[in-house]
């Protein structure tokens, strides 16, 4: 059976996320740095940690860590929908809750709650939601917003449950491994890249995004983290519709790859949602194929 490591301890979302990867024996572990470090050191097969949140946006520690060390790619995702449980010790009221801790995604969701609800209580970020549910068990604070299913794991009651201040919330996880042959394309592809340009050169984003708008290729995520270095210096990650087993993709990665300081390939994976990456007119495999051949013609002379 395959290992996966996922983003714990036990009961997080993450947890929830890396069971609808098939059957497997889950190993729990404190963060994501950690997770991407027991895939890159073989202590597991693959590693599932969370990426975005449609109310918080990014999950920046699973994209830094994607970024640096050894490469990985994402060979699946999953988009879960988020509503949270309220876990107390048994006996706590809401007015007895002076603390409330949890991830800062899972805090950013359950703010208008919190103040409604709990007037009394302090936000306190934690590494998880569960890891908020065992520091509530230990006395440290009074109430942990957490996945529903906590409450199995943890001698706590629920307070509260079903809530969020955002009907509809779902967060976005991918399942990563060493670099190994992509999944075939689908046809419902998502690829996902981390490019560092030229800073002081005018133009030079435009000029990367030109590389996918030249070749019909939608882009449906950009976001910029900081290199670390001088204030200015930024990695975009780019996620495109598309797989780079595709010509017009595998020529905008190529294209790329020419042009920029660095790219990092993070993989090329079955969108959760399977809506389908039709190229544009002209773009397709066979229109490149098309086009090649007439290139070699013309060399030829025929
Ligand atoms: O702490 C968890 O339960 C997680 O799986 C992390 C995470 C996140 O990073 O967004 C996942 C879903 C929720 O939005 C809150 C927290």
């Amino acid at each position: 059976m395959p290992r996966i490591a996922y983003f714990g301890p036990q009961g997080t979302f993450t947890e929830q996320a890396a069971r609808t990867f098939g059957d497997a024996d889950l190993v729990a572990v404190e963060t994501v740095p950690l997770v991407l470090a027991a895939v890159r050191s073989g202590e597991v097969d693959s590693g599932c940690v969370p990426i975005e949140n449609s109310v918080g946006g990014a999950v920046t520690a699973t994209m830094d860590a994607l970024a640096e060390d050894e490469p990985l790619i994402a060979v699946a995702e999953c988009v879960l929908p988020v509503r949270f449980s309220i876990l107390v010790r048994p006996g706590t009221r809401a007015e007895d809750v002076k603390t409330v801790a949890s991830h800062p995604h899972a805090l950013t969701q359950v703010h208008d709650w919190i103040a409604a609800n709990l007037p009394n209580a302090t936000p306190v970020a934690s590494t998880s939601t569960s890891s908020a549910a065992v520091l509530v068990q230990d006395g440290e604070f009074d109430a942990a917003v957490c996945a529903p299913v906590a409450v199995t794991h943890y001698s706590l009651e629920t307070l509260a449950t079903d809530v969020a201040d955002v009907d509809n919330a779902v967060t976005r996880f991918l399942l990563v491994s060493r670099p190994t042959r992509v999944p075939e394309p689908t046809g419902a592809d998502r690829t996902s890249l981390a490019v560092v340009i030229a800073h002081a050169e005018p133009g030079s984003l435009a000029s990367t995004l030109s590389e996918l708008a030249l070749r019909g290729i939608n882009l449906t995520r950009i976001e910029s983290r900081p290199l670390r270095g001088q204030i200015g210096e930024y990695r975009f990650y780019l996620d495109l519709d598309g797989h780079i087993g595709e010509e017009r993709v595998a020529g905008a990665l190529a294209a790329l790859h020419r042009n920029s300081n660095q790219v990092r390939f993070l993989g090329s994976y079955p969108k959760a949602d399977q809506s389908p990456s039709v190229p544009s007119a002209k773009n397709t495999d066979d229109d490149y194929q098309a086009a090649r051949d007439w290139v070699r013609r013309m060399r030829e002379g025929r």
